[in-house]
């Protein structure tokens, strides 16, 4: 089974600025994507796609390939990513000695706690199932049935999924989880034949809090930090 790792990373991210290189533990997020792919079972090559010329060089920096750029239209705020996974699938089935590759993964660089653990249960959950694509996810205790409201253009409130009957208390409201881009594992056919990530059959790996960080704000990033310094405080601190 040949599974190969992505990184989708844009230059121009706009919740905050240059994310995909900024440091967390004076490495780059890309970096952290990289090193965590690479130490998967599975996976012993990571391409990354992206338009912009440093993320490019710094992925190369950590191990990762660039065998090409990505073109600027699948690099705007508005394209959907799907277009990129896309066009990285159709480049390596034209140009790659191994573009007939089983399984397509992608860890995003907005994740860095993640563990390579995380990546391998996607992977054995596709290669194990009729899946065309698992992803992780989080239990969530927000709700759109008992705790998460819409508010219309008179800012009147309304709970953004009304069910028949009324809960009271959370634990009697249905289950949701959160999807956290920790890792996407999807037949390759499946990228091609499918235009959204819920196409086909899609199953999940549940994903314990503690690594379910995803990156988008500056505010993400902060939390993200103090969690991965007190995770490196409290390991240096267990070292005999
Ligand atoms: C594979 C994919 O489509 N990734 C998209 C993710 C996921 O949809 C989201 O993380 C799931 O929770 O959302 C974005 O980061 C976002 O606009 O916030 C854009 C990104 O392209």
């Amino acid at each position: 089974m040949k599974a190969i790792g992505f990184i989708f990373a844009r230059g121009g991210s706009k919740g905050l600025p240059r994310k995909n290189v900024k440091l967390l533990g004076g490495k780059p997020l890309i970096a952290h994507a990289v090193e965590q792919a690479l130490a998967s079972t599975h996976i012993n090559r990571v391409i990354v796609s992206t338009e912009d010329e440093e993320i490019a060089r710094v992925a190369r920096e950590y191990g990762a390939e660039t065998p090409f750029m990505r073109p600027a239209e699948l690099a705007t705020d508005a394209a959907p990513e799907r277009l990129a996974w896309r066009h990285a699938v159709e480049y390596l089935r034209a140009n790659d000695p191994d573009g007939d590759f089983d399984v397509f993964v992608s860890v995003p660089a907005v994740a860095p706690l993640r563990s390579p653990e995380d990546i391998d249960a996607c992977v054995n959950k596709l290669v194990s199932t009729d899946a065309d694509t698992v992803f992780t996810v989080v239990k969530t205790t927000r709700s759109p049935f008992f705790n998460m409201v819409t508010l219309d253009a008179q800012a009147n409130v309304r709970i953004a999924v009304p069910l028949d009957s009324t809960i009271t208390r959370r634990q009697d409201a249905p289950s949701c989880w959160d999807i956290t881009p920790l890792c996407y594992a999807s037949r390759p056919d499946s990228i091609l034949k499918y235009d959204t990530l819920f196409g086909g059959v899609v199953k999940a790996v549940e994903v314990p809090v503690e690594r379910a960080f995803d990156i988008d704000t500056p505010w993400d990033f902060r939390l993200t930090e103090l969690i991965y310094n007190d995770l490196h405080k409290r390991q240096a601190m267990e070292k005999p």
